[in-house]
């Protein structure tokens, strides 16, 4: 069967790493390495203001994905804007933002947005996973993935396999979530 052609419009090779393995035979991914501009707003408001901009700049069907890590002890912060803060302070010193706080839960969210063409309303799915934010343990390859604990794991996402990673993830999450609202539009 013929798969239906989507362009993920993102600045990040591990992210389109992991997406191409869960979207394997589900949809034919191409990819384009533009670094979006990215507005501030809720995790909602940002990802559909991305995508609608892949979509006129790809011109045709577009993923896009914005990916948060929130601490609860901070009402979700950094939530959306951990890229600047992971750029500042890595992984360590991350960690070390929580050590004024007892609670040291977090979670990592996954809006993952399609739009199918210019003109069209971004769908957004989101997956969420819940964890403890931990000091770093495991290879320091991809963001946050050191001091990110799941808690259905005893490893950090850094720690864990690919394969393991990618049947659990907030991006495994909202994939899922992506799969049944394509199963439910089949293509023309
Ligand atoms: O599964 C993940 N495990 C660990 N770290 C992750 C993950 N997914 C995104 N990250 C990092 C990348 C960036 O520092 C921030 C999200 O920012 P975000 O805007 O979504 O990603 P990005 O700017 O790198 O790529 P894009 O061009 O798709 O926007 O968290
Ligand atoms: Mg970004």
């Amino acid at each position: 069967m013929a798969l239906r052609r989507v362009t993920f419009v993102t600045g990040n090779k591990n992210k389109l790493r992991e997406m191409q393995e869960l979207l394997a035979g589900v949809v034919d991914l191409q990819s384009s390495a533009v670094d979006l501009e990215e507005i501030q707003g809720t995790a909602h408001e940002v990802a559909a203001a991305k995508c609608r901009l892949a979509a006129s700049v790809v011109g045709g069907p577009v993923i896009t994905e914005d990916v948060g890590l929130g601490f609860n002890a901070m009402g979700g912060l950094p939530g959306v804007y951990i890229k600047w803060f992971l750029k500042e302070l890595r992984p360590e010193g991350l960690y070390r933002m929580l050590s004024g706080f007892d609670d040291k839960t977090g979670f990592a969210a996954c809006t993952l947005a399609y739009c199918e063409g210019p003109g069209h309303e971004p769908v957004l799915f989101e997956g969420i996973h819940h964890g403890t934010i931990v000091a770093p343990r495991g290879p320091p390859v991809f963001g946050w993935n050191p001091i990110f604990q799941p808690h259905d794991s005893t490893q950090t996402y850094a720690e864990m396999p690919a394969d393991a990673k990618d049947t659990c993830s907030h991006r495994f999450l909202a994939v899922q979530k992506f799969k049944a609202f394509l199963e439910a539009q089949p293509l023309q």
